[in-house]
């Protein structure tokens, strides 16, 4: 069998996410089409247990090894999806979320990460986490995005600012505020924080995914960007701002442009990614044209992260209906990122 070696040949570490969800369908579905796709090696970090239920589940006979060390996942790779097993109780409950599991799915966040600042995997590919879910057991940060920055920077003593990409086929676009209430939007958007978040957007798509003069669409807040002040004035007083200084630096960005016109396929030839002032004026574009292909990124990180685009779904957990194309789109573009980093991503920062 053959298998594509890694970048620096170290393993993608690739996290379990919510048991109960189609983390482990199509990480497991990923790892069965290896060889014929070519994937690079990745390890879990998992319960072996659950996922041998889950792949019987799903009828799916495929070798499962527990193992000591990610050192181990590389010769292992081609014959059993090697795993380190958690420490935490992570039990197979398709389509039930038990806070009991919050636990296990945030260890393997986190045990991930501090294998790729180790230098032991090259990179995280994340599987979908029901935030709710680890809400209600006490978890204090909105999402992965967050979560990986406050992590990294504890472990390094330097702060971070993520930024959240989905790349996709035909779009990219990065969301300035993530995971916060519409209502908080016009609060927290500021001239700044538009500025800083296209600084690393441009810098990352520059130096982690190959665009070397990368175009910024910065679009609008109000409909129709505003209508000149007509239609609400953070087009003219928040953005304006920021696209003239991000000019000055050099970085070539332009907008503010109407939401709602510049999603068409001429508009998308214009510009590299679409600098968006919300989640969901970034997300529902990118996930409409390309849900199956669009990879969730976090930009601005000591190391490379990548997730699929969607959900647990769990109404499709251990059914066989889970698509596992953005889950393989995912490991591959991280894969990539790492490859280009030259070198285990915690000293390519
Ligand atoms: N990276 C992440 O951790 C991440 C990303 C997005 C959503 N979430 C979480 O997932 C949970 C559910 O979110 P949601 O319902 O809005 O979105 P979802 O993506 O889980 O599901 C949306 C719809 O798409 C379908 N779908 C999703 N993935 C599919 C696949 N691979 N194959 C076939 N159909 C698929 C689902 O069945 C559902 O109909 C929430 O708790 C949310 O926070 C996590
Ligand atoms: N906002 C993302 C989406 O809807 O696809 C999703 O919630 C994932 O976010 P994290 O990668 O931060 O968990």
């Amino acid at each position: 069998m053959s298998v594509a070696a890694g970048p620096s040949l170290l393993p993608l570490a690739l996290t379990v996410g919510e048991p109960s969800g189609i983390g482990p369908d199509v990480a497991l579905a990923a790892f069965e089409a290896r060889a014929a796709l070519g994937l690079p090696p990745f390890l879990m970090l998992a319960d072996p247990a659950m996922l041998h239920r889950r792949a019987a589940r799903l009828g799916l006979s495929l070798a499962i090894e527990a193992i000591e060390a990610p050192e181990a996942a590389i010769d292992l790779f081609p014959r059993a999806l090697p795993v380190l097993p958690l420490a935490n109780r992570h039990e197979e409950t398709p389509g039930r979320l038990d806070t009991a599991n919050a636990l296990g799915t945030i260890e393997a966040i986190d045990r991930a990460v501090r294998l790729v600042l180790e230098g032991r995997c090259c990179g995280i590919v994340t599987a979908p986490i029901d935030k709710k879910a680890l809400y209600d057991a006490g978890f204090r940060h909105p999402g992965h995005t967050e979560y990986l920055a406050d992590l990294c920077a504890a472990i390094l003593g330097r702060p971070f600012m993520p930024v959240m990409l989905l790349a996709g086929p035909e779009l990219s676009c990065v969301p300035v505020t993530i995971h916060i209430p519409l209502s908080e939007v016009p609060k927290q958007l500021t001239t700044e924080l538009i500025v800083a978040t296209a600084r690393i957007t441009a810098r990352d798509l520059r130096e982690r995914l190959g665009f070397p003069e990368p175009r910024l669409a910065v679009s609008g807040l109000n409909p129709h960007a505003g209508e000149r002040g007509a239609i609400g004035e953070e087009d003219e007083r928040v953005i304006r701002p920021a696209v003239e200084a991000l000019r000055a630096e050099g970085i070539d960005a332009f907008g503010p442009l109407p939401g709602d016109t510049m999603f068409h396929p001429e508009a998308r030839h214009g510009y590299d990614v679409a600098l968006c002032m919300y989640h969901d004026q970034a997300l529902i574009p990118a996930k409409t044209l390309a849900f199956d292909e669009t990879v969730n990124v976090t930009l601005g990180l000591p190391l490379v992260r990548t997730s699929p685009d969607h959900g647990t779904a769990s109404n499709l957990a251990g059914t066989g209906a889970a698509r596992p194309a953005s889950m393989i789109a995912a490991i591959r573009l991280a894969a990539r990122m790492a490859e280009r980093a030259g070198r285990p991503a915690s000293t390519a920062a």
